[in-house]
């Protein structure tokens, strides 16, 4: 007895493909195309007239395709002469999949989010049976997707994790620690299946386990985005997360060929988000073209919740006027720690990046470019269309350390003491510095005004109460009045930036 759940495949099919015009809707084609093919010994699988344009489609047993081809082409000569039949040809290495499902549309909008674009579908819409044709090499996914589908199976969702550092790595622990978890709360099968540094790559088809980084340590594999695409072509990999923790400039010219094969986009690097508008638009059309997403929550504030309450609020028609605050962990911690302790201003920031808050070359905070990125990436999620260069930024990083090498300029700092020494000293009494960022100005234009600053505030204000790597903001809204909504809490550090892209991980993963 058939099981009428189970997904059948039919492997080594071919696909004989027949077109012409003014031809095909013509009465008696059908059956004298079955009639060529069965007096040529050759069965029949499917007629179908909707599978190419101006086409009929016939499906044969792969090693009959060549028969095939030549009998139709002998029993419709007259028709090639007289220009009705252009081209008879088979399409070989195909594989038939049926199975039945109430909700066959669904199941296909989630092959072509993979990229999978059935040749022939054919549905005995009664019975809710469903026969689709997909080339050999995604059967495997094809079947995993539907099976997903039908089933409830698990859904494997493939991540490729860019970058292992402070944030990378703690991610890499994250998942691996709540991988079962999420696998019997979500029935989302979370693996790891490539982790790379600017120098290597690392591939397990299985997933990664606890000793992913002897693998990364003794791969042989040079760092490869082309690898790392024909690695997921190559295993039929389905649900794709690319996922990057860097901070490389190089590395977001390659997103484009992510999404363009099949991968949806994490990423903590702020990078993207600040490339000029025409970039920046033109990868959200990519996006939408290609049915994927790009999720950055982590690109302020850490792992706090900012990105999505400002979109939110932003989508949901509330008019929001300002936003300020203290938006980097790292100067938050720098200046909360320089204000109050008696401490040199170099040994506090080295601090900062021993505690994995500061970017990894610490003159990305003090210059204020870190900041005025974290600005921009809100400016333009209300739809203002500001450049980096409309930011006015103080810069805390002297000239003439700004383009020497990053370990030189990390041996150098003492040279800053006694400039920021001053700068304490001359405040008023009660008051202690704060580096702030500030979007205002009329947010109903295309463009806001951007400033990104180191201010002196009284001790006791909000600004002034910030303790350890803490960020503030401060939503203003029309409806909210003078009370913005505030938001605060770390704002860097490893741990809560993996977590925040682990959000980001698993709410593709519902949507997937
Ligand atoms: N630290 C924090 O609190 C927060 C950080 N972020 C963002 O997280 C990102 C990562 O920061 P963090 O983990 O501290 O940085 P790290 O320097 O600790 O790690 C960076 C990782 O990226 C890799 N890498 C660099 N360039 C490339 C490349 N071209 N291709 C592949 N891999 C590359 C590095 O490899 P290699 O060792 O070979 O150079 C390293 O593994 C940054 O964009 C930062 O802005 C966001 C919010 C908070
Ligand atoms: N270096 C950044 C890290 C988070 O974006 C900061 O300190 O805020």
């Amino acid at each position: 007895m058939t099981d009428k759940n189970a997904i059948n495949i039919y492997r080594n099919k071919a696909l004989v493909n027949f077109e012409g015009k003014n031809f095909l809707g013509q009465i008696g084609v059908d059956s004298r195309i079955f009639q060529a093919l069965n007096g040529g010994g050759i069965s029949v699988g499917v007629i179908s007239q909707q599978a190419i344009e101006n086409g009929i489609s016939v499906l044969v047993d792969e090693v009959d395709a060549e028969d095939a081809v030549k009998f139709l082409k002998k029993e419709f000569e007259k028709e090639t002469k007289e220009g009705y039949v252009n081209n008879i040809y088979s399409i070989d290495s195909l594989s038939v999949i049926g199975f039945v499902s109430d909700n066959y549309n669904k199941i296909l909008s989630e092959l072509q989010r993979n990229k999978i674009f059935p040749l022939l579908l054919s549905q005995i819409a009664s019975a809710g049976r469903v026969n689709i044709v997909v080339t050999e090499n995604q059967t495997e996914i094809t079947k995993n997707i539907i099976e997903t589908e039908i089933y409830g199976k698990p859904k494997t969702v493939h991540l490729a994790l860019i970058g292992h550092g402070n944030v990378g790595g703690t991610l890499v622990e994250q998942i691996l620690d709540s991988a079962y978890d999420i696998l019997k709360r979500k029935r989302v099968d979370l693996k790891i299946v490539a982790i790379a540094n600017s120098k290597k790559i690392a591939f397990n088809q299985a997933g990664f386990g606890s000793d992913w980084r002897q693998k990364i340590k003794f791969s042989q594999t040079e760092s490869s985005v082309e690898k790392l695409v024909e690695f997921a072509k190559e295993h039929h990999l389905e649900n794709l997360v690319m996922v990057d923790n860097t901070a490389s400039k190089d590395f977001v010219k390659h997103y484009p060929t992510f999404v363009e094969n099949g991968f949806d986009v994490v990423g903590s690097n702020k990078i993207y988000n600040t490339l000029p508008i025409s970039e920046y638009r033109d990868f959200r059309k990519l996006l939408e073209k290609n049915k994927k997403k790009y999720l950055y929550e982590t690109n302020v504030g850490a792992g706090l919740p900012l990105i999505d309450t400002i979109k939110l609020l932003h989508l949901s028609g509330e008019n929001i006027t300002r936003i300020k605050g203290v938006f980097s962990g790292t100067l938050s911690y720098v200046f909360n720690n320089f204000s109050l302790r008696n401490d040199k201003y170099s040994v506090i920031i080295r601090e900062a990046m021993d505690k994995g808050f500061t970017e990894p070359d610490p003159r990305e905070d003090l210059s204020g470019n870190d900041v005025a990125r974290k600005l921009l990436i809100l400016a333009r999620e209300l739809d203002l269309i500001n450049e980096f260069q409309d930011i006015n930024i103080q810069n805390l990083v002297p000239e003439n350390l700004l383009d020497i090498d990053k370990n030189e300029f990390i041996s150098r700092l003492e040279e800053l003491d006694s400039e920021y020494k001053n700068i304490k000293e001359n405040q008023k009494p009660d008051h202690v510095l704060r580096y702030v960022g500030d979007l205002h100005g009329n947010l109903q234009e295309e463009k806001g005004e951007l400033d990104v600053k180191l201010i002196s505030v009284p001790a006791n204000s909000a600004l002034g109460q910030l303790k350890g790597s803490d960020s503030i903001f401060e939503i203003y809204t029309e409806s909210y009045g003078e009370n913005p909504i505030v938001i605060m809490g770390a704002g860097a550090g490893a741990k809560v930036t993996a977590r925040g892209v682990f959000g980001d991980i698993l709410r593709l993963s519902e949507t997937k």
